[in-house]
């Protein structure tokens, strides 16, 4: 089954859940796990099943990493606020270079998103 992670900043949480919605049907389909909050909230106001990992700036993002690292991922959304600093920053360039290393897809804004569930999409089609 295709594993996809979720993880968005604040500002970018409203986006992120807009773009579950759009893609609810698709995303049912995969096994989704996801950062704390944002994990939490696109379960609440979806309906749809997400691990929850922990909050990105107490170690979910490096959580991630490390499924990235193990190679059980098939993507990544990462809505990222480009504007606003993070606390947890180290984990943040951790978690884009291990997704280098891997060639794991990572999607980091809304277009990029949609063009990489478009792209799962047609492998789950192909692998059917
Ligand atoms: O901080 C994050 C990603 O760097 C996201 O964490 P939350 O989903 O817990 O807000």
């Amino acid at each position: 089954m295709t594993r996809l992670a979720l993880i968005a900043h604040d500002d970018e949480k409203p986006e992120m859940i807009d773009l579950a919605e759009s893609y609810e049907s698709l995303l049912a389909t995969f096994d989704l796990v996801g950062t704390g909050t944002t994990g939490k909230r696109v379960a609440e106001e979806t309906g749809l099943t997400v691990e929850r990992k922990e909050s990105g700036p107490i170690g979910g993002d490096a959580q991630i990493a490390a499924e990235v690292a193990e190679d059980r991922l098939d993507g990544i959304i990462f809505l990222r606020d480009p504007l606003t600093a993070q606390p947890h920053e180290p984990d943040i360039s951790a978690l884009l270079r291990i997704c280098d290393v891997h060639d794991t897809p990572l999607a980091t804004t809304r277009t990029t998103a949609e063009y990489l569930l478009d792209g799962l999409a047609a492998d789950t089609e192909t692998m059917d």
